[in-house]
């Protein structure tokens, strides 16, 4: 069977009288990529930043890495803090960092290694992501869209990670740079066997490199499956998401083979 590595149980998110998420409940497995949908404003960066501990929840329970958020000790929240690396939604690089600074933000705080060894494996970390060593020297306003994803993926990767969040990591870039980060993506996932959860609004992502798909509406998950269970669901909204025009085209290009 495989092995649930979040759990989410019967989560409630509210603000003020905005109840976001109500009665919530997901799972991901070790090394699959989960791709998160749903309306803008439905509430998936809320899922993201409950389940890393950065929103409070009203009620149900997450669990990381068999670690339960609020029965665990500070301690043990944190050690598995360190397990997962985040990719937010705008990037959030640091802009008074160069890009090499930005990677060794946090492998300063948790490794304790060498300024010259820290370099080197930053180094790495930036090879990874296709970035280069005049890149890590530059600031990230001086970076272009899909740079800045890059670099902030490369941070994300500093601390060699189990699980990544990654929260729209595409918006913004031209199809082929986002094309690119889709496959940049998968291949971390199968060369260092990452769990990801990611947030997306881009079907092609969701087509590419998804194992699973799971849609956010009215607070729940709705829909949950490969994109083939999806193609079938009844739910208005995933319906028209994976079925509308936009989503006929997509699966209309699934089937026919490529020229
Ligand atoms: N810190 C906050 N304080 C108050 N309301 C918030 C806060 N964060 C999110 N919300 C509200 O929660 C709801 C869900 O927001 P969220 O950012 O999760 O949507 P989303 O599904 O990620 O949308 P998008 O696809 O547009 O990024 C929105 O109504 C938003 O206004």
């Amino acid at each position: 069977m495989a092995e649930s590595v979040i759990t989410a149980e019967d989560l409630e998110v509210s603000f003020g009288r905005n109840k976001v998420l109500d009665g919530l409940s997901l799972s991901v497995n070790r090394g699959e990529i989960l791709g998160v949908v749903g309306a803008s404003g439905s509430g998936k960066s809320v899922l993201l930043r409950t389940l890393i501990g950065l929103v409070t929840k009203t009620r149900g329970s997450v669990s990381v890495l068999g670690v339960d958020q609020d029965t665990a000790s500070e301690e043990e929240w944190q050690a598995v803090e360190r397990r997962w690396g985040v990719l937010f939604q705008r990037g959030a690089l640091f802009s008074s960092l160069t890009v090499l600074q930005n990677v060794q933000f946090l492998m300063r705080e948790v490794l304790a290694i060498s300024q010259e060894l820290m370099d080197e494996v930053a180094m790495a970390k930036l090879e990874m992501v296709g970035l280069t060593a005049a890149d890590a020297e530059k600031y990230p306003s001086e970076l272009s869209g899909g740079m800045t994803k890059r670099a902030a993926l490369a941070r994300a990767l500093s601390i060699d990670p189990e699980i990544m969040f990654l929260d729209e990591p595409t918006s913004g870039l031209d199809p082929i740079s986002a094309g690119e980060l889709d496959e940049l993506i998968k291949t971390l996932q199968q060369t260092l066997g990452l769990t990801v959860f990611m947030v997306t609004h881009d079907l092609e992502s969701l087509y590419a490199i998804c194992d699973r798909v799971a849609a956010i509406a009215d607070g729940k998950i709705v829909a949950d499956g490969p994109i083939s269970t999806m193609l079938k669901e009844e739910h208005p909204w995933v319906k028209a998401y994976f079925r509308g025009q936009r989503g006929s085209l997509f699966a209309a290009q699934r089937e026919q083979p490529a020229l």
